[in-house]
């Protein structure tokens, strides 16, 4: 569907990236001499450090250098981590030293400039012209030179920057604080996103395109998942995207800040949902199958998975207290879970991203490892060296070690029983390796050769540690014997049980647990070279694992039976609630028709149904004959995540594994909370509150056609508490909405509006989607809703209360929505030149008679009371359509003025964009809106909303390891 002129006015110049951009403006220097003027303060303000305490971080020397003042008290080394990462060697060793100095200084600041083409280049112009090209050389911070912000070399179009400071940093000069406020007040609107580097990196090597449909498996906060949609808006300016991004998290607070920040995308081809990624579901569509229609599948997968994080040390530092070699391990399985079922979802010739933020073996390689060999010839990790040249990169290890209980394993046929229940095969980098193939060597024939060359307790690291001691006070050296004071389990001796840690000579402890030969790490035999690590020290960065791989078929011959039965037995042993069978060829090809499921009346008047079974689920069903209660729809999953469990990953299920097939889901609002002056109808807040209840409202419904995609509030089942998903098609509203606005008639406002309120003649908010992701809600509908969705498309209308009897249309136009109604609004639609605009969006609130131009005032006068928008002109001789215009924002329309209906630091941005000067306080508050006939005084949240959620934001950016912790399986 044609957007007309959408990508190039950027209405307002807000919410971000790829949604039109305020285009034209720029170039004439006016709003750059309104910037530099802050900077003109009689001063060299370079080189003057503040005098307040924040300014100083303590003594030099004392400290990391780059360390700053908030890492005070955090504990900045882990012996754990060092003796581990020394044995996986994913560092050598003469790099060591550089490594971990790198670990221990704070991240440099890093952003992204959000959107593309035209108006991501204003933005970059901009700051550079007004900001960058101004800094001296000698710029001093914290007694360091400070380096001039560069592009990330790696990143398309210099899209990207790096600032040698921390955001701490920034604030300490007053240059860079006009730096730090421009970065925040473009971010506040949604054009720049602070971002690590490395996070950046993922979805490049997807290679997204506008017709593609991407998941993106985990993905909150949503820093990837904005840049996928950056990608998707990226083809022609004027359609919107024939595909679309689902964007998944299985964290109810965190989905609440993927919405925010894929709100500030403006897009309809965006849906937020809330699973257990290991159980997306798969939707099927019944006789329809055929090339290109093969219901829910997607051609790009991001994969960017619950970790360890100890990729991210630099800007989380209390990573290094709680690190543990337990963390990746517990990780292991529900990666592998997840990314098994991202390959089931995935349609042949799609690519899916895995990646972490954990520097890891068993987080990153061996599950790589696993996916190629549960999927064999049918799936390809992608050699992307050629991609990216510039980015540094380490080659994937094809050789680790696995460490339990401070005991190394380099096979599985090692694991003693203390560790078998942590442990699985997929581990390894070998887990069929037949038992004995890689026996561990005697220890006393090694701590004999050792001190035989004069090797003893010294060699901690490669091979024996303490043996001469251990020796000397009889400490067991074959796991037959116990320490005197330690306990012989299976024939370890674990000094205190339960320690996790690396700490193969941990120094306490003289002679108080066993030490072990350390054995030589195995070789894999698989490409995984091909996958990636980006480590800190090589582009001063955070740490990164990302591997690419290409779906080539579906899956087809089952796996090894007795394979399958040695690990039944094991899966049992441990107690795990379910065994995964054979494989079967779920991921129907795409020219195979598929049955759909047939939605259930349930007795509530919503619609239950059985939801399409999930492959644990069906690991469940199929070794528990009796089905373990589960519904199932016959149409299949993926083997992968089957065969997976199969050849090692243990058949455990765990508890949420289970989730798809119908837990009652948490209550979840699914809109915003509406701006705190608003007034709510009470039947929807009923609803969004209460979940329930709030059926059709009397008369108001009657006349409505049928309803497409009905999902009505559930009082309970599967996602009870959720609002539905409604297609508008109350005639009502949809008669006010075009005669008001006069609609061309090639807009689909008619069956692309969604509500999320049963009660549709008073719904509060409407959001526009895409038609293909319209087609997607159908689907799930048919499916008996399976995917529990939280929000959906862009809000388009908003619902106005209104004094003023003679406002004919209750709804107003949201700015987020604006660019996509714009080519089409024939009515209510007024045409500034640029100077009233100017005059305008500076005062935000002017009488009707205020412009100079006297054809403006009298459209204004002849305009209704209610939502007007006002769409900048062209220059004379600019030959643009009038549906294109460089700027447009909406307004209302009262008795005597006009007021703006954007947010000042919205405006602000406008004005930047433009190029109209303004001063860095921007413009002045909106006039006292009781003079007129307007309900509320500020119908969009302002910037003190916003930055909580900002705050929240970085938070979650900041914290991947509590994310782990709370997400490990042990
Ligand atoms: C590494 S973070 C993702 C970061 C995100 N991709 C981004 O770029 O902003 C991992 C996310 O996975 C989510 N998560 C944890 N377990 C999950 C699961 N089983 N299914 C789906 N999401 C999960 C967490 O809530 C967390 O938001």
């Amino acid at each position: 569907m044609a957007r007309g002129g959408g990508r190039k006015w950027r209405n307002g110049s807000s919410r971000g990236g790829h949604g039109g951009a305020t285009g034209g403006g720029g170039g004439d220097g006016k709003r750059g001499r309104a910037f530099r003027r802050d900077f003109g303060k009689g001063e060299n303000v370079w080189k003057r450090p503040r005098t307040d305490a924040a300014a100083t971080d303590g003594p030099e020397g004392e400290k990391p250098q780059g360390e700053n003042k908030s890492w005070a008290g955090f504990q900045l080394d882990s012996p754990a981590f060092e003796e581990y990462y020394k044995r996986q060697h994913i560092i050598a060793d003469d790099e060591w030293d550089s490594f971990m100095a790198t670990l221990k200084k704070t991240l440099p600041t890093t952003f992204r400039i959000n959107g593309h083409g035209d108006f991501a280049h204003q933005i970059r112009e901009q700051m550079q012209k007004d900001f960058f090209d101004f800094l001296p050389e000698d710029v001093e911070v914290d007694g360091e030179k400070f380096e001039a912000p560069r592009p990330l070399p790696w990143y398309p179009d210099n899209l990207a920057w790096h600032m040698s400071v921390s955001r701490n940093q920034l604030r300490k000069l007053d240059i860079l604080e006009n730096i730090h406020e421009f970065l925040k007040r473009e971010n506040d609107a949604g054009n720049i996103t602070r971002q690590e580097a490395v996070s950046m990196v993922p979805p490049l090597f997807l290679d997204v395109q506008p017709h593609h449909r991407v998941l993106d498996m985990c993905a909150a906060p949503g820093s990837k998942t904005a840049q996928l949609l950056e990608m998707l808006h990226a083809g022609d300016a004027s359609a919107t995207p024939q595909g679309f991004v689902v964007a998944n998290d299985n964290d109810v607070q965190r989905c609440h800040l993927l919405i925010h920040q894929t709100k500030r995308m403006s897009s309809p081809s965006i849906m937020v949902t809330n699973h257990d990624a290991q159980n997306f579901p798969l939707l099927r569509r019944r006789g329809r199958g055929g090339a290109g229609d093969d219901g829910l599948m997607f051609d790009r997968i991001l994969c960017d998975v619950p970790c360890s994080g100890d990729g991210t040390l630099r800007k989380a530092p209390d990573i290094w207290r709680k690190w543990t070699v337990g963390s990746g391990n517990g990780l292991h399985r529900l990666q592998l879970q997840i990314a098994l079922r991202g390959l089931a979802l995935l349609r042949v010739g799609g690519i899916l991203v895995y990646s972490t933020c954990s520097l890891n073996p068993i987080e990153d390689e061996a599950v790589v490892a696993q996916l190629l060999r549960v999927y064999g010839d049918s799936l390809e990790l992608l050699d992307v060296s050629a991609q990216l040249p510039e980015l540094k990169r380490r080659p994937g290890l094809t050789k680790w070690l696995v460490l339990d209980k401070k005991r190394w394993y380099s096979n599985y046929s090692q694991v003693l029983p203390i560790s078998a229940s942590r442990l699985t095969p997929t581990m390894f980098p070998n887990p069929n390796a037949p038992a004995g193939t890689s026996a561990e060597p005697h220890v006393a024939d090694e701590v004999a050769a050792k001190v035989a060359e004069g090797d003893g307790e010294g060699a901690s690291l490669e091979g024996i540690s303490r043996e001469a001691e251990t020796i000397e006070e009889g400490v067991a050296i074959d796991g037959a014997e116990a320490d005197k004071e330690g306990q012989v389990e299976g024939g370890v001796v674990d000094e205190g049980g339960e320690g996790e840690n690396a700490g193969v000579d941990s120094g306490k402890g003289k002679g108080r647990w066993r030490e072990q030969v350390v054995p030589e790490a195995e070789e894999c035999g698989l490409p995984l070279h091909r996958s990636m690590r980006v480590v800190p020290h090589d582009q001063d960065t955070g740490g990164f694992f990302v591997a690419v791989f290409r779906k080539l078929k579906h899956l087809e011959e089952p796996v090894d039976d007795g394979e399958r039965k040695r690990n039944r037995g094991r899966g049992r042993g441990r107690g795990g609630r379910g065994q995964a069978d054979g494989p079967r060829d779920q991921d129907a090809p795409e020219d195979q028709p598929v049955e759909e499921t047939e939605p259930v009346e349930a007795e509530n008047g919503g619609t239950e149904t059985e939801a399409p079974e999930t492959e644990a689920a069906t690991a469940i069903r199929e070794e528990d004959d009796a089905g373990d209660g589960l519904a199932t729809d016959g149409t299949g999953v993926e083997e992968g995540l089957e065969q997976g469990l199969e050849q090692g990953l243990g058949a455990e299920v765990d508890g949420s594994a289970v989730e798809a097939g119908g837990p009652e889901a948490e209550p979840l609002e699914m809109e915003d909370a509406p701006p705190a002056t608003e007034e709510v109808p009470r039947g929807e807040e009923l609803a969004a509150e209460e979940g329930g209840g709030a059926g059709p409202s009397g008369g108001q419904n009657q006349g409505s056609g049928p309803r497409h995609g009905v999902r009505r509030i559930q009082q309970q089942g599967r996602w009870r508490g959720v609002d539905p998903v409604l297609e508008l098609d109350n005639k009502e509203v949809l008669d006010s909405l075009g005669s008001y606005y006069g609609f061309k008639e090639e807009f689909a406002y008619q069956t692309q509006l969604i509500t999320r309120s049963d009660d549709m003649a008073t719904c509060k908010r409407i959001y526009y989607v895409s038609k293909s992701l319209l087609d997607i809600l159908r689907l799930n509908n048919a499916n008996g809703n399976p995917i529990k969705i939280t929000s959906v498309g862009t809000k388009m209308f908003e619902r106005q209360t209104v004094k003023d009897a003679s406002v004919s249309c209750a709804y107003r136009i949201v700015l987020e929505g604006l660019p996509f109604a714009l080519p089409y609004i024939t009515r209510q639609i007024v045409y500034p030149d640029a100077e009233d605009f100017h005059m305008f969006l500076s005062k935000r609130s002017v009488p009707l008679t205020g412009f100079k131009d006297p054809e403006l005032v009298q459209a204004l006068q002849q305009a209704q009371s209610g939502c007007v928008i006002m769409a900048m002109r062209r220059a004379a001789g600019e030959n643009t359509p009038r549906d294109a215009p460089p700027a447009a924002v909406a307004c209302w329309r009262g008795a005597n003025s006009i007021n703006v209906l954007v947010t000042k630091a919205d405006v602000l941005c406008m004005l930047d964009r433009l190029g109209f000067s303004h001063t860095s306080e921007g413009p002045s508050d909106a006039a006292d809106p009781a003079a007129d006939t307007i309900a509320t005084t500020e119908p969009v949240e302002e910037a003190p909303a916003v930055a909580v959620e900002e705050e929240a934001l970085e938070r979650a950016e900041a914290a991947p390891s509590d994310v782990a912790v709370a997400g490990m399986a042990v």
